[in-house]
């Protein structure tokens, strides 16, 4: 019996340890932390006053291969399918690296995270470059920060978006604000160009639409809090709710966690941003929690 017990839970200790080495931990306090996993340098969880901020889908793999579903994945080189690659680039399912270990400065804590070209990613795409991703936590806040650095001697292009999966308790009360007259691209629609006429976004269908020259901030109205997303140098926003038939064909998604998420994606989408050799750009979102 006890042989049996020890057994099982050095099994369990080696699952987690595992699980712990393939993270880092960002934690102000008890009621305050993210997760952020080395795979895709994916922000999986960030809990501000006791409440989880992020969907994480409790069907998401942690293989270490494909991309995990939920939080904050990051889409580089390409948004979408892509012709050299898998869908939304490789920058999701590759190893990160730290480079700035958690930092404590006063009320915030802060990680920085790396990654380079290798064999695998110049046989996809032909090109030097570094990544670097800030995570920065303050008890109200998550600040991810992206610099992108041509470290070769010719440009390259890409496009980038930081796929953030918000939790929602209902998604019949959610509301999301800022695109009044704007054009967007409706992917549900075979990629038709429309005009949105509503003040806020509701979402009572499948919905995948790319909106072009976004304003810098969005209020997202989730019934039971208020979030805001704010924009640096990311001109596009992408809103992305599966809905029912799409859940459903998602391996790594419940059936009905549809009710539970909405996507709304900053990025750089619309038009592929050159980057000259030997010089970098900086992107990315402040999460507010009001
Ligand atoms: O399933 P994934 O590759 O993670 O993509 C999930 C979704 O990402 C974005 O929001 C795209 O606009 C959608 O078309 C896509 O379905």
């Amino acid at each position: 019996m006890d042989y049996m017990f020890y057994k099982h839970k050095e099994t369990l200790d080696a699952g987690l340890r595992k699980r712990m080495n393939d993270k880092i931990v960002l934690e102000l306090d008890n009621s305050n932390k993210a997760e952020i996993y080395l795979h895709g340098a994916t922000v999986t969880s960030w809990i501000s006053d006791n409440k989880e901020i992020l969907f994480l889908s409790s069907k998401s793999v942690f293989d270490n291969k494909k991309a995990i579903r939920g939080g904050i994945p990051i889409v580089f080189p390409n948004f979408g399918p892509w012709e050299k690659g898998p869908q939304h680039g490789f920058a999701r399912v590759k190893k990160w690296t730290v480079i700035e270990p958690a930092n404590k400065v006063n009320d915030s804590i802060s990680v920085k995270l790396s990654l380079t070209d290798d064999e695998e990613t110049r046989l996809l795409w032909d090109f030097k470059f570094e990544l670097i991703y800030e995570v920065t936590l303050t008890k109200k806040s998550l600040k991810t920060n992206l610099t992108i650095k041509n470290l070769g001697s010719v440009e390259f292009d890409f496009t980038t978006l930081l796929h953030t999966y918000f939790r929602v308790d209902d998604i019949s009360n959610v509301r999301v604000q800022n695109f009044v007259g704007l054009n967007y691209v409706d992917k549900v629609k075979g990629r038709a160009t429309e005009t949105e006429a509503r003040k806020e976004i509701q979402i009572s269908e499948e919905v995948d639409r790319v909106y072009a020259s976004t304003d810098n901030t969005h209020l997202i109205d989730t019934g039971s809090s208020k979030v805001t997303l704010i924009k640096e140098n990311l001109p596009d926003t992408v809103v992305w709710n599966p809905w029912i038939e799409k859940a459903k064909a998602m391996s790594d998604f419940g059936d009905e966690e549809y009710k539970n998420m909405i996507c709304v994606e900053a990025g750089r989408v619309n038009t592929r941003y050159a980057l000259k050799f030997q010089e970098e750009i900086t992107m990315g979102q402040t999460i507010i929690v009001q």
